[in-house]
């Protein structure tokens, strides 16, 4: 693997007293498109201004392209949460704009990009609709023809169409070059069918990281016999138990060599790993908080 686009290590940043990102280690490699997914506060917003330079680590380092978020701005692009635009102005005056505060800068791309979409030239962005802002403000961050694409929830606010076409568009963008992208969201769902990596965060730590087609080989569902606390051959962790009556039923991380036979094998989808992984470090951070154990 060559380098990383981002990595980091040990990566903490905290507001008072609360850690908003804990002990974050992670390696997002290039070319990816990576989905940051993790519930409302998980500290997604945290980790991605982190990795563009607008927050300072309070503890650990991220690195983006093996240096200081810093001293490669010019190679990345960011649209922030909401796709904040000046809204008095109108998208052919943004282009504009952006071709004086940017070295590399391509306007034409960004011109054809919204002129495809059919989104007016001369409307303040403002008056559009929110999918059309969002569109704009993917176009400009696509004109900087950065290396590395930071999209903060880019369709949280946006109807089922709306969200379609943004990834459509996205993915399209993406085909034609080599960027790498990290994009957050608290739905897997809108992600699961575009994205090659994951992260998961969950109350402030990564829960889960790893090539998509890695995470679901590694991973799978299996029923069997009512499980005790006894060790299964073939099985490195359970994530998630639930039992019915005399059946067990476990999202396991496989460990090495075959399954015991005893248990059916099921293959997971990457919405059941998820959750199993989000459910397990709910637990444990409620038990930690009623110190029983988990
Ligand atoms: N400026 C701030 N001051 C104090 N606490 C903050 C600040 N920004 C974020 N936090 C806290 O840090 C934690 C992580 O927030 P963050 O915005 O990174 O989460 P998120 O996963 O992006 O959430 P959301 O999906 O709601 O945007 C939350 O508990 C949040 O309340």
């Amino acid at each position: 693997m060559g380098e990383p686009a981002i990595e980091a290590r040990a990566l903490g940043k905290r507001y008072g007293r609360t850690w908003a990102l804990q002990d974050c280690s992670l390696a997002v490699p290039a070319g990816r498109v990576a989905a940051l997914v993790g519930p409302n506060g998980a500290g997604k917003s945290t980790l991605l201004h982190l990795a563009v330079g607008l927050l300072r680590p309070d503890a650990g380092e991220v690195r983006v392209f093996g240096r200081d978020p810093r001293s490669v701005l010019p190679d990345i692009g960011f649209v922030a949460q909401d796709a904040p635009l000046y809204r008095d102005f109108t998208a052919a005056e943004l282009i504009t704009m952006g071709g004086r505060l940017n070295r590399r800068w391509d306007a034409a791309l960004a011109r054809d990009r919204l002129a495809g979409l059919g989104i007016p030239p001369g409307k303040p962005v403002g008056k559009l609709s929110g999918g059309q802002r969002a569109q704009v403000a993917l176009a400009l961050a696509l004109a900087k023809r950065p290396r590395l694409l930071l999209l903060d929830e880019p369709i949280a606010s946006l109807d089922p169409l709306a969200r379609r076409e943004f990834m459509q568009a996205l993915m399209g963008a993406v085909a034609e070059s080599e960027t790498t992208v990290l994009l957050s969201s608290h739905l897997l769902a809108d992600l699961e069918r575009s994205c090659d990596f994951l992260v998961v965060l969950q109350t402030s730590r990564v829960q889960l990281t790893g090539a998509v087609d890695d995470l679901l080989a590694t991973h799978c569902t299996l029923v069997g016999p009512r499980a005790g606390s006894d060790a299964i051959a073939g099985v490195g962790k359970v994530v998630r138990a639930s039992h019915t009556g005399r059946q067990s039923t476990l999202l396991v991380r496989r460990g090495d060599g075959p399954i015991d036979p005893l248990w059916t094998e099921h293959e997971v989808t990457l919405e059941d790993v998820v959750l199993a992984y989000l459910a397990e470090a709910e637990t444990r951070v409620a038990a930690a908080a009623w110190e029983v154990p988990a």
